[in-house]
């Protein structure tokens, strides 16, 4: 079977500590034409404000995964589709690339395996609150980024690659890098998409584009232009 990233091209990733502009809603967010909503963000994350936003989307078909920047946050709930959870590949601390996660594991003893896929993170935006939280090396050319690529899809077995410019719009170069270094792994890249340009240029070297401070900033028509950006590309 076919994941279901593999048909994406757009993802709203929701910031549980941010609010939605004034007179939205998040039915308006589910009605972009998104393809999927991933909940988290890197500071400020209580189980309270996932909750929150998990209950606010539960009711509609758009797919709901949770993307836990801690295990504390990674709370379980049924309304889910699943847990898309982080590890970053240029980490200098390997707490980043396993060490999360094998508390995660052992602080909790059932854990919904069926329903839980990593996405393995190239950090590139070194003035991003996720680059200093967890310790990543940005000062990456096109062939460090193809090579993480390649290991994190071959060596490791990644399904999703994840190129993360958060907060800035990244580098067309370096995205393409990675696209080019993949066979059958799905590149997620997110980072500053804005408007119908920087959705269609950034989603003609991924798969799948992830829109987040703009749904925040600017709302949902803002965010539906994206979503026909990144189908276009
Ligand atoms: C093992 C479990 C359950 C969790 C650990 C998962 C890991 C390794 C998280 C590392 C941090 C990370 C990659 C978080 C993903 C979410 C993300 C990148 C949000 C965007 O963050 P920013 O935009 O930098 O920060 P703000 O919160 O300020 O928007
Ligand atoms: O907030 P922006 O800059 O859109 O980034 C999206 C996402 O990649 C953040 O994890
Ligand atoms: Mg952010």
């Amino acid at each position: 079977m076919t994941a279901p990233w593999a048909e994406w091209d757009h993802i709203v990733k929701i910031d549980p500590d941010k609010t939605l502009p004034d007179g939205e809603t998040y039915e308006d967010v589910l009605a972009t034409g998104t393809d999927a909503i991933e909940i988290g963000g890197t500071t400020g994350m209580t189980t309270d404000k996932m909750e929150r936003v998990i209950e606010a989307c539960a009711a509609h078909d758009v797919p709901l995964y949770l993307e836990p920047s801690a295990p504390e946050v990674a709370v379980n709930d049924d309304a889910l589709d699943g847990y898309l959870i982080p590890t970053v590949f240029n980490t200098e601390n390997p707490f980043w690339l396993a060490g999360a996660h094998k508390e995660w594991t052992r602080i909790e003893d059932d854990l919904p395996w069926d329903r839980i896929t990593t996405e393995a993170y190239i950090v590139m935006n070194p003035d991003s609150a996720v680059a200093s939280y967890t310790e990543a090396d940005c000062d990456l050319s096109p062939d460090d980024v193809a090579a993480y690529a390649t290991v994190a899809e071959r060596l490791f077995g990644q399904e999703i690659i994840y190129v993360e410019y958060s907060g800035t719009l990244g580098d067309p170069e370096i995205v393409g890098a990675a696209h080019d270094a993949l066979d059958e792994a799905t590149l997620f890249y997110g980072g500053g998409v804005h408007d119908y340009d920087s959705a269609y240029e950034l989603g003609q070297h991924a798969d799948v584009v992830v829109v987040g401070d703009l749904v925040h900033d600017e709302g949902a028509e803002a965010v539906a232009e994206t979503v026909r950006g990144a189908q276009d590309a």
